[in-house]
C-alpha cells in the first residue's frame, strides 16, 4: 500500500536540501527562514476553561462520550487504552536515540523527495513560506532499511519498538474507529470494506515520529503549522512538554496538556467524510520551548488505500444528503498535497444554499496558508 500511496505525492514532492537543514543544536538566535511573521499568539489559548474531554475506556459509558467529544471537539484524550506504559516510554527513548544523531547522519536516511518513508521536514511545510522548527522522520511498515544505516551493529531496538507500537496501534485505532461508527448506529454491516464478510485487511497506517528541538525564541516559529490530518484518526503520543493546540470556534487555541500515559485521538478528513460531517476534522498544530526538546508520536490511520470512502449511506437522508464525493485514500492525499487546508472543500458536493460555509471551511479561511 505504501507504494500507491507513493503516487499521491509524486506531483508534489518535498525536497530536503542539506543547505536548508539548520543544525538545531547550535543555533543562537533564529535564522529568518525560520521566523514567522504571525508570531504565536499565548494569550488566546483558554485551556483553562474550556478542555479538551478525557475519556476512559473502561467507562460503561465510553462510546457515548466518545461520540460527544468527535461531534463537539474532534479530539479527545483517552486513558486505559492498554497500550503499556513501558512501551510508550521505549519508544520515547529510541525517538531521542535517532534525533540526537548529528545531522549529516539522520540525512543518510532523508526521504526521497516522492519517498514515502524516512527522514525530513513534514509534508505540509512546503505550503508555507516560512521553515517549520521541527524533523521528522516517517515509517510505513518496517523501518529497517533506515535503522540499519544508522545503527549498522544494532539497528534491532529500533526495528522491535516501533514495529511493536505499531502493532499495538492498529488495535487500538481498530476498536477506536468501532467504537466512533458505533456512536452514530453504524455496525459492520454498514462498512462494506471493514466489514466481517470482506476480510478487512486493516488500517493501512503511517508512524510519524516529529521531534521539536528547544528554541531560543519560540514566540516567533512554529513546530508544526496548522492542519488536519488525512486520516481516519490519529493517536498522538505526546510525551511531558506541551505542545499540541487544537482550534477552537472563534479563532482561539487550546492547549492539550500531556497526561502520563494518556494518548490523544484526532478525527481526521476522512472520518469527516464517512460520517459526512458529522465528525468534523480538527485543526492542530505544534509550537515549542525555549529549553526543552518535545518529541511526539503520531499513529496515522487510514483506509486500504484503493477503496473508496464516502458518506455512510445510513447518515443519509432529505435533510442529510451527501456532502463529499467518493475519494480513495490515495487520490485523497493527491489533493491535499495540492490544496492543502481546502482539500474537503473542493471535494465538497455542494455549498450550503444560504451562503454560509460550514464551520471547517471557515476555519480553514482564517488560520490556512
Ligand atoms: C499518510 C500520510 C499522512 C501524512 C502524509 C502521509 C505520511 C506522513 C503524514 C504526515 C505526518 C505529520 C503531519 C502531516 C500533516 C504531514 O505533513 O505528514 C501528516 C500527513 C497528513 O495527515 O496529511
Ligand atoms: O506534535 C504534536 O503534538 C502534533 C503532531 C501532529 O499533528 C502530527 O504528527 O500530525
Ligand atoms: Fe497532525
Amino acid at each position: 500500500m505504501s507504494l500507491n500511496l507513493s503516487e499521491a505525492f509524486k506531483p508534489h514532492p518535498v525536497y530536503l536540501h542539506d543547505d536548508d537543514h539548520i543544525n538545531f543544536d547550535s543555533v543562537q538566535e533564529v535564522p529568518d527562514s525560520h521566523a514567522w511573521p504571525q508570531v504565536v499568539d499565548y494569550l488566546s489559548d483558554l485551556s483553562d476553561v474550556d478542555s479538551v474531554p478525557i475519556i476512559d475506556l473502561m467507562d460503561p459509558n465510553a462510546a457515548t462520550l466518545v461520540g460527544n467529544a468527535c461531534e463537539t471537539w474532534g479530539v479527545f484524550q483517552v486513558i486505559n487504552h492498554g497500550i503499556p506504559i513501558h512501551l510508550l516510554e521505549d519508544l520515547e527513548s529510541v525517538g531521542r536515540r535517532l534525533f540526537q544523531l548529528p545531522a549529516q547522519q539522520k540525512l543518510k536516511v532523508a526521504r526521497g523527495p516522492d519517498g514515502m518513508s524516512g527522514y525530513g521536514r513534514a509534508r505540509i511545510s512546503c505550503f508555507f513560506p516560512k521553515l517549520l522548527w521541527s524533523e521528522g522522520f516517517t515509517i510505513f511498515g518496517s523501518p529497517i532499511e533506515q535503522a540499519r544505516q544508522l545503527w549498522p551493529q544494532e539497528y534491532t531496538t529500533f526495528c522491535d519498538v516501533t514495529e511493536e507500537y505499531q502493532k499495538e496501534m492498529k488495535r487500538l485505532s481498530t476498536r477506536l474507529m468501532w467504537i466512533m461508527l458505533g456512536s452514530l448506529g453504524i455496525t459492520e454491516d454498514d462498512l462494506s470494506w471493514a466489514g466481517p464478510k470482506n476480510k478487512y485487511e486493516g488500517p493501512c497506517a503511517a508512524l510519524q515520529l516529529n521531534s521539536y528541538p528547544p528554541c531560543p525564541d519560540p514566540k516567533i516559529v512554529m513546530g508544526l503549522a496548522a492542519h488536519t490530518d488525512s486520516t481516519l484518526l490519529t493517536v498522538l503520543y505526546q510525551t511531558n512538554t506541551s505542545g499540541l493546540q487544537v482550534f477552537r470556534d472563534g479563532g482561539r487555541w487550546v492547549t492539550v496538556p500531556p497526561k502520563r500515559g494518556a494518548l490523544v485521538i484526532n478525527v481526521g478528513d476522512l472520518l469527516q467524510i464517512l460520517s459526512n460531517g458529522r465528525f468534523p476534522s480538527v485543526l492542530h498544530r505544534a509550537v515549542v520551548h525555549q529549553s526543552r526538546h518535545r518529541l511526539s508520536f503520531a499513529y496515522l490511520c487510514g483506509p486500504p488505500s484503493n477503496i473508496q470512502i464516502s458518506p455512510l449511506p445510513k447518515l443519509i437522508d432529505q435533510k442529510h444528503p451527501p456532502l463529499y464525493h467518493p475519494v480513495t485514500w490515495n487520490e485523497y492525499l493527491g489533493i491535499k498535497y495540492k490544496h492543502l487546508n481546502q482539500a474537503l472543500s473542493v471535494i465538497r458536493l455542494f455549498k450550503p444554499q444560504d451562503g454560509s460555509v460550514d464551520m471547517n471551511d471557515m476555519k480553514r479561511m482564517k488560520v490556512g496558508c
